[in-house]
């Protein structure tokens, strides 16, 4: 029996979007906390919308290197099912963060080439879920901010597609409803995360592309089951 497909829907900021992800099926709902990204809610904000999704989708905290105060602060307002740790945490704070705050952690690791697969087994070993990333782009020369991720880039899916990690995996990074079904069918990933792909510009999405991408995705995976893919 396969598992069944999980789609995430990051960024949501505002009560109608958080609607529109849980209306269109979402599974995982995700809450942005890094104040340099166009997508970031304080955490009284995080705290009111994890409440209007809980039970109904799995809430996803995102963070990007953060201190125990914060986690503290953020686990006590949010009460996440997951936290997604996506900045340059090591294995080792992976795995304190786990221990000491007693909530699932998903590790998100950025893929440009076979050589970034090596990273892959510390991280399996100590997180509940991975999840791959396109790498962030250079920054540019006028100095311009780059976020670590919901950049809206790609990475080769085919790089992960022989991949058994040994722990639940997800796949983000410029995924959009156009696009999804030929990752999934490549990859066979039975979890996707969109941010960039489901907005009209950084940080507003649109819920017509939000039930767009759950409706390709849920299409890819039915495909496969009943074409009996491995
Ligand atoms: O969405 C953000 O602003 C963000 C900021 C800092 C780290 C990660 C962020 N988003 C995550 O990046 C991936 C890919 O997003 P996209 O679909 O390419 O826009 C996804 O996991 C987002 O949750």
């Amino acid at each position: 029996m396969k598992t069944p497909g999980l789609v995430k829907i990051c960024g949501l900021k505002t009560p109608s979007t958080l609607d529109a992800a849980l209306a269109a099926g979402a599974d995982m709902v995700g809450l942005v906390h890094f104040p340099r990204s166009p997508r970031h809610i304080d955490l009284a904000e995080a705290g009111l919308l994890a409440e209007r999704a809980r039970g109904r989708a799995s809430v996803v905290a995102l963070l990007v290197d953060p201190d125990d105060d914060l986690l503290d602060a953020l686990v006590a307002s949010v009460r996440p099912d997951l936290l997604q740790l996506h900045g340059k945490e090591t294995p080792e704070r992976v795995g304190a963060v786990k221990a000491r705050f007693g909530v699932p952690v998903m590790k998100a690791i950025g893929i440009a080439e076979e050589a970034d697969l090596a990273r892959v087994p510390p991280y399996a070993a100590v997180c509940d879920r991975l999840l791959f990333d396109a790498k962030p782009p250079k920054p540019a020369a006028d100095g311009a901010t780059v976020l670590p991720g919901g950049n809206g880039i790609a990475f080769d899916w085919r790089l992960v597609a022989a991949l058994d990690p040994g722990r639940p995996a997800m796949l983000s990074g410029g995924l959009t409803a156009e696009t999804v079904g030929t990752a999934i069918a490549l990859t066979g990933m039975r979890a996707v995360d969109v941010s960039s792909g489901v907005e009209t510009a950084p940080g507003l999405k649109d819920p017509i592309e939000i039930v767009a991408f759950v409706a390709a995705a849920r299409a890819a995976w039915r495909a496969q089951d009943e074409a009996g893919t491995p």
